[in-house]
Order: C-alpha cells, then sequence, then structure tokens
C-alpha cells in the first residue's frame, strides 16, 4: 500500500511522515517504510547543477529520479505500507507551476503506480515560507509567487481525485496528525 505526503515546501509533510510512520507502527502493528523524493544522489545532484536552469530538464529528472525510486519500492516486499513523502502530483504541481503543460507532466509520469492514498498538506504560501528552514537546499523557495501557484496547482488536482485528501495545515501539528490519522485509519480497516 502507497501513501503520498505533499503538499508545499514548509506544509509539514516530513513531520507527519515520520509522525504517521510512528503511530502506524506501535498502535497498528505495521511494517512501515518512510521514503522520500527526489530520491537518488546523483539525480538531486544533477537538478542542483542543471535543473533550475530549464523546467523541462526539470520535469525529466525528477521523472526519472521517481523511476528509480519506484523500482525500488517495487522491491521493499517487507512492509505492510510505504509512506512518500513527495510523489508525481509534486511534478504536477510545481513544474507546471513553473510553465510546463500539466498534460504533458501527466503522460510522463503516467507509468508509475497511482498511491490507494495522498495527504496534501494545505496552507497558504505566506504561512509556509515562515516554516521554510534558511539553509534548505533548491534555491527558489523563496519566490512567494511561485509557491502560491504551486498551491493552487495542487488544489486543482484533488478536485477531481477522490483519492487525494486535502487537510489544513495551519492547525496545530497535533489537529493535522490526527485527521491524517483518520484517513489512513479509512484505508487500512
Ligand atoms: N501544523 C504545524 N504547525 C506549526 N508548525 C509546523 C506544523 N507542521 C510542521 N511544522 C513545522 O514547520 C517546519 C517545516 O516542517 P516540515 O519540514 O515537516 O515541512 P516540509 O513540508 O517537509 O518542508 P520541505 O518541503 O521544505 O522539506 C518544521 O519546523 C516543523 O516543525
Ligand atoms: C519531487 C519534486 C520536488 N520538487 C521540489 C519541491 C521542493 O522545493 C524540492 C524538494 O525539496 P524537499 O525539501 O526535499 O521537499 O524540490 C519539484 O519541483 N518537483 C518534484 O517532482
Amino acid at each position: 500500500m502507497l501513501i503520498a505526503i505533499e503538499g508545499i515546501d514548509g506544509s509539514g509533510k516530513t513531520t507527519l511522515a515520520k509522525e504517521l510512520k510512528k503511530w502506524l507502527e506501535n498502535e497498528k502493528k505495521k511494517k512501515v517504510l518512510l521514503t522520500a523524493e527526489p530520491f537518488t544522489e546523483e539525480i538531486s545532484k544533477l537538478i542542483q547543477e542543471e535543473g533550475w536552469k530549464d523546467p523541462v530538464t526539470l520535469t525529466l529528472l525528477f521523472s526519472a529520479d521517481r523511476g528509480v525510486h519506484v523500482n525500488w519500492i517495487m522491491k521493499q516486499n517487507q512492509y505492510d505500507i510505504i509512506v512518500t513523502d513527495r510523489y508525481y502530483y509534486s511534478t504536477i504541481a510545481y513544474q507546471a507551476a513553473m510553465g510546463i503543460d500539466k498534460n504533458w507532466i501527466i503522460e510522463v509520469n503516467k507509468f508509475f503506480p497511482k498511491p490507494e492514498l495522498t495527504l496534501l498538506l494545505d496552507i497558504p504560501a505566506e504561512i509556509a515560507i515562515t516554516r521554510i528552514k534558511k539553509d534548505d537546499k533548491f534555491n527558489f523557495k523563496e519566490k512567494l509567487s511561485l509557491l502560491q501557484k504551486v498551491r493552487e496547482n495542487y488544489l486543482e488536482i484533488a478536485k477531481n481525485e477522490n483519492s487525494i485528501k486535502i487537510i489544513n495545515s495551519t492547525k496545530t501539528f497535533e489537529e493535522v496528525l490526527s485527521e491524517a490519522k483518520n484517513y489512513v485509519e479509512e484505508l487500512i480497516s
């Protein structure tokens, strides 16, 4: 079972992913693998060196990275649940915000398995930006207008996809976690 956690930078994905894993392991006795994208060191390096110069290259690099990630996930048979911090909705939301055609991004990513559940942490970019650490490795993060567009794209994608559940991430972390647990509970029970 694949669960994706999505949202703009600083929306709380990594914090939620870690706490969900603890809860699933301790309370639900599930074997959980926590993973994240970008996945490979090599492609992350290329993204940093080359990708940001050109959104087409960036789309292809993130998608190629996902191919390697998915192949690796397929071999992790010992787990009940795989939780990934970012998946293909990130490429649709971010690279479309950079001007790439959404349908082309969907086409490039169409062979990857669809997550059974995606938790979309929704938060205004103005608030998320105050939570982003200054030493983050990708350099466009401070660009408020881009993150605003990424947020709009995520909400648009969610309108047409029942498996994406929107959680208001301006709430306290305890509230966010509780809502996320309810969605996961529905899925595993
Ligand atoms: N609901 C919340 N309320 C307030 N602060 C939060 C909440 N959730 C997470 N945070 C804090 O916000 C910061 C960013 O969280 P986190 O690193 O989990 O976000 P992220 O979405 O993974 O970010 P990025 O995409 O930039 O890696 C952290 O300091 C975290 O403790
Ligand atoms: C998978 C993916 C990621 N991005 C962007 C989104 C973030 O700004 C960075 C990843 O940083 P994180 O702190 O590790 O979440 O990359 C993207 O633009 N497109 C993608 O497909």
